[in-house]
């Protein structure tokens, strides 16, 4: 579904990756890893049309897409949390969740199913259609921007870091909710700074260092690997 060849990344003068590669079949959850500064929320911002590669290739079912603006991704069936998790705070939790739904206004019926879709999977959501977002907690903004995100009926979601600055206990539920998103038949491309979590849960990882694929596998295989946890801890 998704073939990222040799991708360089920059910010001006600063190469943020210098050579990435990754693949990703249909249904995979597949995890990044990598210490701070490795790589990885550049890479999932390339795929999401954020930041254009300065070499390399990003195909979604064959096709290039590295040219793409974010919106043209969105409505090819991509998007991303990015780490800021950001809601539109004076809006409320429905007036965000619509706002997900923009590139889909004319499928009042997939909208309206996606919204129950949502409140199913959340349903502190569903009790609070009426709040403004910035009066949520940390853990029900993170599941809020989550929603958001699904409300374009994404075939391919990136997650950077869900469980940033969250308590254990909300953490825990993120965790399951990205497994239920995944058993949904979503294609999830994950950042974590919580190893232990995401190889627990996803197929197979990517270990990015410096700007480069250090190690790729499945997630057992990642784990067992002691030397790589200096690599991907920090
Ligand atoms: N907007 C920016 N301007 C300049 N340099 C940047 C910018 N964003 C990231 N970088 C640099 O690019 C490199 C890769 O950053 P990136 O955020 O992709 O890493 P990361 O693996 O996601 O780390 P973190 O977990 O800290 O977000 C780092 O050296 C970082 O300082």
């Amino acid at each position: 579904m998704l073939e990222i060849e040799g991708i360089e990344l920059r910010y001006g003068a600063v190469k943020a990756v210098r050579d990435v590669s990754l693949r990703m079949e249909q249904g995979e959850l597949v995890t990044l890893l990598g210490a701070n500064g490795a790589g990885k929320s550049s890479t999932l911002k390339s795929i999401a049309g954020v930041l254009k590669p300065a070499r390399g290739t990003i195909r979604l079912d064959g096709q290039d897409i590295s040219g793409l603006s974010p919106e043209q991704l969105v409505r090819r069936g991509v998007a991303m949390v990015p780490e800021t998790r950001d809601v539109f705070p004076d809006l409320t939790v429905e007036e965000n969740l619509q706002l997900g739904a923009f590139c889909r206004r004319r499928d009042t019926r997939g909208v309206a199913a996606s919204r129950e879709r949502m409140f199913d999977l959340f349903p502190l959501l569903a009790e609070r259609t009426r709040q403004p977002a910035g009066t949520l907690s940390g853990g029900q903004q993170q599941q809020l921007v989550i929603a958001r995100a699904m409300m374009s009926d994404p075939r391919l979601l990136l997650l950077d870091e869900p469980s940033l600055g969250l308590a254990p206990v909300i953490v825990d539920r993120i965790f399951e909710m990205i497994v239920e998103l995944r058993q949904s038949g979503v294609t999830i491309l994950l950042v974590e700074q919580n190893a232990t979590k995401a190889l627990k849960i996803s197929d197979r990882s990517y270990v990015l260092s410096l700007g480069r694929v250090a190690a790729s596998g499945t997630s057992d295989d990642i784990a067992a690997r002691s030397d790589l946890k200096s690599i991907y801890l920090g």
